[in-house]
């Protein structure tokens, strides 16, 4: 039996909600196969990150490296990168396994504010790995600091962004306007045209590892087959049902439900 590979490099979240935890799950639902390489432990739960420790560049590139090698990957996808060293090799990976789609999750600072990414490796994110990116998944703060500008406000400036952003290099992009007031509209460019991705703004809590999951989602959908438009489609309704049906667990903002898109909870 065969089955599509993601493979994901990204940050262990012992709170079990965000980075390669989210990633895991949320391609599982998908019927696709993920593999990992683990760029930091960090000691978080609902509430805030305890303690980050960064794993080597050398064997990031070592465990990335071993599955591709032997498993391969229909996609890459990355999400909580360290620093400049870690964006350097995979950069490298990407260069020596030429994946179809690398889908780049710009994780920069968790939920709770800590900041994850430092400043070097931002300039190196910018320069090495935007032009190597198939898609890039921004939220409202990344994306700011990404170009060096205050936050959009509107759609319209959201716009103006994506215009930016796409001007660094990556073959498209979806910022994620999970942020702004009123719906959860996320806005698709591929520099020729502009595809709104909305939902109606749930009263939630439960938020934690938002992004991650809905990135991955995105990679699933890749891996399987399906051109880009389509992962969003699919990865908008896995992350409103994921966030609908989130756990209250914990004393801060509780796991997404990543089990609730396939549960098809809404028609019980
Ligand atoms: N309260 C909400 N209701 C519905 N969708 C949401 C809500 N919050 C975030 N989203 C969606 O979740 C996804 C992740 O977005 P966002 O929260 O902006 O990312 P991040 O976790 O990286 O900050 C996007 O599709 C966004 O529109
Ligand atoms: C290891 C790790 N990676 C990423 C995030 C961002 O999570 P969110 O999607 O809530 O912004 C996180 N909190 N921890």
């Amino acid at each position: 039996m065969t089955i599509p590979v993601v493979l994901s490099i990204a940050g262990s979240d012992s709170g079990g909600g965000a980075g390669i935890q989210a990633d895991l799950k949320t391609c599982q639902e998908l019927g696709v196969f993920a593999t990992s390489a683990i760029t930091a432990i960090t000691a978080q739960n609902t509430v805030g990150v305890h303690q980050v420790k960064a794993i080597e560049p050398e064997m990031v590139y070592a465990q990335a490296d071993a599955v591709l090698a032997d498993i391969g990957a229909n996609v890459i996808k990355t999400g909580m990168l360290v620093g400049e060293g870690q964006i350097k090799v995979v950069s490298q990976l990407i260069d020596k396994y030429t994946p179809a789609e690398v889908v780049v999750d710009p994780v920069i600072s968790s939920t709770s504010g800590t900041q994850l990414l430092t400043n070097e490796g931002l300039a190196v994110l910018r320069k090495q790995l935007l032009p190597k990116t198939t898609l890039l998944t921004p939220n409202l703060p990344e994306a700011a600091l990404l170009l060096n500008q205050k936050e959009p406000k509107t759609i319209a400036e959201m716009k103006e962004f994506a215009i930016q952003l796409h001007q660094l290099g990556p073959r498209a992009i979806v910022l994620k306007g999970g942020h702004l007031e009123g719906d959860a509209v996320d806005l698709f460019y591929d520099g020729r045209e502009f595809i709104p991705f909305s939902a109606a703004r749930i009263k939630a809590t439960h938020t934690h590892g938002t992004g991650c999951t809905f990135a991955a989602a995105i990679a699933a959908e890749l891996a399987k087959g399906s051109n880009r438009v389509n992962a969003v489609r699919v990865a908008k309704a896995f992350i409103t049902k994921a966030i609908k049906y989130g756990f209250e667990l914990g004393e801060g903002k509780g796991p997404t439900n990543h089990a609730a898109y396939r549960q098809q909870l809404d028609k019980e």
